[in-house]
């Protein structure tokens, strides 16, 4: 049976990048994704506005939806404080797969929990399972049909508090038109957005910083 694209890049990694090196499996995956085969990882441009984000909140606990294959787990968990928390969430069994590999090659694994199943079903089980009181980070990077839907249902579930910061990916491409119109619109947000590109191509693309007011 013919590998897929995600186990490429993770060979690729597993051959080429520094185990217990964050920054080395980052680069190795953006040199494969940009030489050889592209992928859907937020990528060496877009991931400056994520980094600049995560050190401004410095955040004890996070969320990501939509982990791929570990590229901003990895890039997200190297620059959380001791005894900080990501918790990603990954649909594709596959992807959640490769993922778990990438993060354990990177040596973030003691600061990253990988949740496999749908974000509608993990989000309402935070707090009593995964005991979750409120959320300082969320990075959305998952289908886009379901920015809006989700961060609806994370002000449901309690799990936003007065200064959470919402950082959504692929605002103009693929786009999130929906969770723009949502977000923008809604008074309990404040938003700013950040122009950028398409992860490995020269293709107009932002990210959407919108801070929970309480
Ligand atoms: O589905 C996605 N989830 C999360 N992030 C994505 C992304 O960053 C993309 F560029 C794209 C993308 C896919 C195909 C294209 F032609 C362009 C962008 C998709 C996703
Ligand atoms: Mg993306």
């Amino acid at each position: 049976m013919n590998q897929s694209k995600e186990q490429r890049i993770l060979n690729f990694v597993l051959q080429n990048a520094v185990r217990g090196d964050p920054r080395s499996v980052m680069e190795t995956i953006d040199k494969y994704c940009s030489e050889k085969e592209w992928a859907m990882n937020v990528g060496d441009v877009k991931g400056v506005i994520l980094d600049k984000t995560v050190e401004e909140i410095n955040p004890s606990i996070a969320l990501e939806l939509g982990t791929y294959c570990g590229y901003s787990a990895v890039r997200i968990a190297r620059l959380l404080k001791a005894g900080a928390c990501l918790l990603t969430v990954e649909f594709n069994p596959e992807f959640a797969a490769i993922a778990k590999q990438m993060i354990e090659f990177a040596g973030v694994q003691d600061k990253v929990k990988l949740l496999q199943g749908p974000s509608e079903v993990i989000i309402p089980q935070l707090k009593k399972k995964y005991e979750v009181d409120t959320l300082d980070f969320v990075f959305l990077d998952h289908w886009k049909d379901r920015y809006a839907p989700d961060t609806i249902l994370l002000q449901e579930c309690s799990l936003l508090r007065k200064g959470s910061v919402l950082l959504a990916d692929n605002i103009i491409f693929p786009g999130a038109p929906e969770f723009i119109k949502y977000i923008r619109n809604n008074p309990r947000f404040q938003c700013s957005t950040y122009p950028s590109h398409l992860e490995y191509m020269k293709v107009q693309d932002a990210m959407e910083k919108a801070v929970f007011l309480g």
